[in-house]
């Protein structure tokens, strides 16, 4: 299996607007961002925490807090939390800098300058005390009844022009992509360029002076990486490392080739700005011939998940197939037929161990389906948040043990009732019907069906659309959807594995499985 880090990352939303001119951005700049910040974004991972990264140079350090300090709840709730807060807030202020001191509160990672500055998480459970006068502009903004709390920081740290950026911390370039503005907008010409750094790979937005612009861009250095830029068409390009600094190698190796490449159709110069970075993992199952899933696979799986939920700097996987023609066999038949019931029972508690992770993750799962999908492929590709198939009739995909003579558990057949509804399950599981990528779409067993050499776009403009969404909220309504299901497995947990071991031991499954793993090997040859 293969693990691909690849970076997609997100323009400040409010900075600026089409309606801000230049000048009004600069009078902003003066104001509330006398050190550069991150936009604060969300998650609930560590929910007792709410804070702005602040992003500080080498041998630098936060600054005391401000007088008046974090809210008393806060403080209760998390030390830490507080004193970051208070740091942040006395940030926003434009406190001086002073020299690093051994044990200062610092938000900056140590190996910053690689890899993106982590979202740190910034909810407190239960909503944010209300600081004085926050309420107002808090209530009043559109984004303030979901973000109360990067409201109140604002406004109680004295910013003067709150940006909107502050109360909507979760602006993406998708919902800039999908604004009003450019939905109807004619695309930009295409733009190729390429240079030893970096290379254009797609272009979003508009071009039109004081549009905003996206870029897909991938960084030579850094084979994996997929930077997005965005961008206003008109600034100036030595604004970014003042909104970003520490993106400014970045920038600095992107900023003359899409710049150039895009100045034809847009202007003398186009601005690249970095904000925010979101980390997407991409996982590729490579098992050969077929993915099928051994116990080996099994595990690895298990294990990177739950090392990417770990990492605070991912928030997605695209789970795709390295092998070509296939995603995934589903369960690999020679690790369940001719085994002991030992063996059969380990396996069994790995697939449900799987199923279980991916099904209640706290990220986001796309499957970019890239091939055949059979049975316990399918069960991977469902327990994924998204599903995107490649337009190949090959490329089928549904329960069919079945055919095998084998039955699906009770939580494969909930899992597929909760995606395609009851009738079309019982349908499907009694025929064990393989569906073709047009008859898949429209029982809705998958989401998109594109062209096979857009799967993998495909699936991180999904990927983008599902980030939009603050974790928090996200996290919080897939695990409302799906806890159920998980939980009848958890509370049976055992049981079922005594069900599957003492069926697929029967000499009767013994033998169809036999038979078949033989009709397999006969119709290669
Ligand atoms: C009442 C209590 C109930 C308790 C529960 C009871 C039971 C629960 C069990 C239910 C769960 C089942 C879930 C499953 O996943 S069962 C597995 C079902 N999988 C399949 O049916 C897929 C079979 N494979 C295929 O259809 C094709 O291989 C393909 C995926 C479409 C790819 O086709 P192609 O590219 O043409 O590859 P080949 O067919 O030539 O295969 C190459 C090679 O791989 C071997 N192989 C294929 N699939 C599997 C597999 N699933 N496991 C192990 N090995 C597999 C195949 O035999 C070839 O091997 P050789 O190279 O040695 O010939």
């Amino acid at each position: 299996m293969d693990l691909i880090h690849c970076c997609v990352r997100w323009p400040w939303k409010n900075f600026p607007t089409s309606k801000t001119s230049l000048f009004q951005k600069e009078e902003r700049l003066r104001h509330y961002n006398p050190l550069p910040l991150t936009v604060p974004a969300f998650s609930n991972r560590m929910p007792a925490q709410c804070v702005f990264s602040r992003i500080e140079g080498k041998g630098k350090r936060s600054p005391p807090p401000p007088p008046g300090g974090a809210p008393a709840k806060l403080a209760a709730a998390s030390p830490v939390a507080s004193r970051k807060w208070r740091s942040s807030a006395h940030a926003l202020r434009g406190a001086p800098r002073r020299a690093q001191t051994p044990g200062s509160v610092t938000y900056v990672q140590s190996n910053l300058p690689r890899r993106p500055v982590p979202r740190s998480p910034r909810l407190r459970p239960g909503g944010a005390a209300r600081a004085p006068g926050a309420g107002r502009t808090a209530r009043s903004h559109p984004g303030a009844a979901t973000c109360p709390f990067s409201a109140k920081m604002a406004l109680a740290s004295g910013v003067r022009f709150a940006p909107r950026a502050l109360l909507r911390p979760w602006s993406s370039p998708v919902e800039l992509f999908h604004h009003d503005r450019y939905r109807h907008h004619e695309p930009p010409a295409p733009v190729h360029y390429e240079d030893k750094h970096v290379s254009v790979v797609k272009v979003w937005g508009g071009t039109e002076p004081s549009r905003y612009f996206l870029i897909t861009a991938r960084i030579h250095k850094w084979p994996s990486g997929i930077l997005r830029l965005g961008g206003i068409n008109g600034d100036d390009i030595s604004e970014a490392p003042r909104v970003c600094p520490w993106a400014r190698r970045w920038v600095q190796t992107a900023s003359a080739g899409p710049a150039a490449a895009l100045s034809t159709g847009a202007g003398p110069s186009l601005p690249l700005f970095l904000l925010l970075a979101e980390w997407v993992a991409v996982m590729k199952l490579r098992n050969p011939p077929v993915n099928a899933l051994s116990l080996e696979l099994l595990t690895e799986l298990v294990i990177s998940l739950e090392k990417l939920e770990n990492d605070k700097t991912f928030r997605g996987i695209i789970l795709t197939s390295d092998c070509p023609r296939v995603f995934c066999a589903g369960l690999d038949l020679t690790e369940i037929c001719g085994r002991n019931p030992a063996h059969c029972a380990e396996y069994w508690k790995a697939m449900q161990e799987l199923w279980l992770r991916m099904y209640l993750s706290s990220l986001v799962l796309v499957a970019a389906i890239n091939g055949a999908c059979p049975a316990g492929g399918c069960i991977i590709a469902l327990s994924c948040d998204c599903r995107v198939l490649a337009d190949n009739p090959k490329y089928r995909i549904g329960l069919n043990e079945t055919l095998l003579g084998i039955i699906a558990p009770f939580w494969l057949k909930d899992t597929y009732v909760n995606t395609i509804g009851h009738r079309a399950s019982e349908q499907a599981l009694q025929l064990g019907s393989l569906f073709p990528p047009a008859e898949a779409l429209q029982v809705g067993l998958v989401d998109q069906v594109v062209p096979e050499d857009q799967v993998q776009s495909t699936a991180l403009s999904e990927m983008a659309r599902w980030l939009a969404v603050p974790d928090h909220a996200r996290q919080l309504t897939k695990n409302m959807m799906r806890k159920a299901t998980a939980d009848r497995l958890l509370r049976q947990r055992d049981a079922d594995t005594q069900n599957f071991v003492s069926f697929v031991c029967r000499d009767s499954i013994q033998k169809s499985l036999q038979a078949y793993l033989e009709k397999l090997r006969q119709r290669k040859g």
